[in-house]
């Protein structure tokens, strides 16, 4: 790193700063994207698969082996609770190069016997090459988890990275690279660069010209920007973009369960979860019902220092996304909506600077109300009721995003059709956030381009080569 700004990194429980982060100038993004390059000319790019197997698997023993590292450099960034970090964030960061590490052991590549005139006939084969240095942007709601989806299949594949972690959970990026030297990556193959996006790291990266691939996660206008920056060198992108993301209960559901998937799904990591559900819509028959044990449930949610076990929910990740927010509770007020939980700051004693909000309920919006239709990436939902599975259907689908949805019924026939018609990349049904890393992830519609997830990680972290041999 040379001389250049520094940033602030909060705790957003009591808005403290933790640490003063060098920026990246251009320099050392080019520094970082040259590094990348001279890595996959090295040893990296002359390792035998097993090898590069065996390095992940000691990157998962090693994140494993400085968990506590990993979740107190998460919690200081985020403000999430302890027990969800401890469950989810720190745990999946170590999964996915697992994960990773098992599929390039096993993939197997098409071959086609092609007929020839003189009838010896050619062999066509394919073999994946890496597409070479790849750019990871990271969002904030997830630091490690969303980082480490893309770093491991990268590197799985034989990439170099540049990270750029979002400038408001920058810490865990950082002890990645601690990790990353401690097993013995090559230097070079994972790099971190810290900044904004426009006019810092983040553009600087994405418009460097020996870049091979932008992989993004963030919110849908980001990425058009990326899309755009991709577009000059005529760069490949894989974007994971915002959501509106719809949850439907059918008055045969199980109450109890959906009560508790969907307060879950709602409030988990205080809605700032790419997939989580902001609209509600509940057959008419069992409306009252659903909503008034979901606002009890929704009351239950404790507020509190992150480091105990006792608290569930956490603080929005900064002050300016507490304001977007809080604005969004405000619209919804002025536009006549009931509010049944929350709508306002809550007091959390000991902690009062923090970026708090309270779990919130509305009822009694339109479909075109802004809070029904923009990504609010708080702890709400709006709730509506509808009387027919064709109107449940119309109503999930009239968003312009696409991510994800859950459905409980306990119809099966009903709950296979609903989730085949809902416009989305992720259907669940009677569960939300279950995942099984070899399954297709991705968005539709604004929420995104492409697949991350098992062998669909290959058709963006490689490249493609066919061989025709003539026999
Ligand atoms: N689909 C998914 O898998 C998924 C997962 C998590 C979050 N998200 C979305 O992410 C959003 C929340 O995260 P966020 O606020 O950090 O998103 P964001 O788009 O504001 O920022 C994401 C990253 O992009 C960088 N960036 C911003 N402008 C840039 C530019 N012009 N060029 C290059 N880099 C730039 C930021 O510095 C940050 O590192 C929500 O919209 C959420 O839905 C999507
Ligand atoms: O905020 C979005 C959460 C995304 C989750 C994943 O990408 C995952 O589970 O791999």
């Amino acid at each position: 790193m040379r001389a250049g700004r520094s940033f602030e990194d909060r705790f957003p429980a009591t808005g403290e700063v933790t640490a003063l982060v060098q920026e990246s100038t251009a320099d050392d993004v080019d520094a970082a994207v040259t590094a990348a390059r001279k890595a996959l000319r090295g040893p990296w790019g002359r390792m035998s698969v097993p090898e590069r197997i065996a390095i992940l698997r000691r990157i998962v023993d090693e994140v494993n082996r400085r968990f506590d590292d990993f979740l107190r450099a998460e919690i200081l960034d985020t403000g999430k609770p302890v027990s969800l970090a401890r469950q989810i964030d720190i745990p999946r960061g170590a999964a996915n190069f697992a994960v990773f590490a098992d599929l390039i052991a096993t993939m197997g590549t098409e071959v086609f016997q092609t007929p020839t005139p003189d009838r010896a006939d050619a062999l066509n084969y394919t073999i994946r090459v890496p597409r070479g240095v790849i750019a990871v942007i990271c969002p904030w709601n997830l630091p490690l988890l969303l980082m480490t989806w893309k770093v491991a299949p990268a590197l799985a594949c034989g990439n170099t990275v540049v990270v750029k972690p979002s400038e408001e959970t920058p810490a865990t990026a950082a002890l990645l690279g601690e990790v990353m030297n401690a097993v013995g990556v090559p230097p070079g193959v994972y790099n971190v660069v810290h900044g904004f996006g426009p006019g810092s790291a983040g553009e600087f990266l994405t418009s460097h010209p020996d870049v091979d691939g932008i992989t993004f996660t963030g919110e849908s206008v980001t990425g058009e920007a990326i899309m755009r920056a991709a577009a000059t060198g005529v760069r490949p992108v894989s974007l994971e973009l915002g959501g509106k993301n719809p949850g439907l209960v059918f008055d045969d559901a199980d109450l109890d369960a959906a009560v508790e998937g969907l307060s879950r799904a709602c409030f988990s990591n205080t809605g700032q979860v790419c997939l989580g559900t902001e609209r509600l819509y509940v057959q008419r028959g069992i409306f009252e019902a659903f909503v008034e044990r979901f606002c009890e449930r929704a009351k239950r949610f404790r507020f509190g220092d992150p480091f105990s076990n006792e608290t569930t929910l956490g603080p929005l990740v900064s002050q300016v996304h507490r304001e977007k927010v809080l604005s969004f509770y405000d619209m919804a007020r002025r536009e006549g909506a009931t509010v049944l939980v929350g709508g306002g700051v809550p007091n959390v004693p000991g902690f009062v600077s923090g970026y708090w909000v309270e779990p919130t309920v509305w009822t009694g919006l339109p479909q075109s109300s802004p809070v029904v239709s923009d990504e609010i990436f708080g702890p709400c939902t709006h709730v509506m009721p509808f009387d027919d599975e064709d109107e449940a259907v119309a109503l999930a689908n009239d968003t312009r995003y696409g991510l994800a949805t859950s459905i409980w019924t306990r119809d099966v026939s009903r709950a296979h059709r609903v989730a085949s018609r809902i416009e989305v990349g992720v259907a669940w049904i009677n569960c939300w956030f279950l995942r099984d890393l070899r399954t297709p992830f991705g968005g539709a519609k604004r929420s995104g381009v492409g697949r991350e997830g098992g062998a669909h990680s290959l058709e963006f972290y490689t490249e493609l080569r066919n061989i025709c041999v003539k026999l």
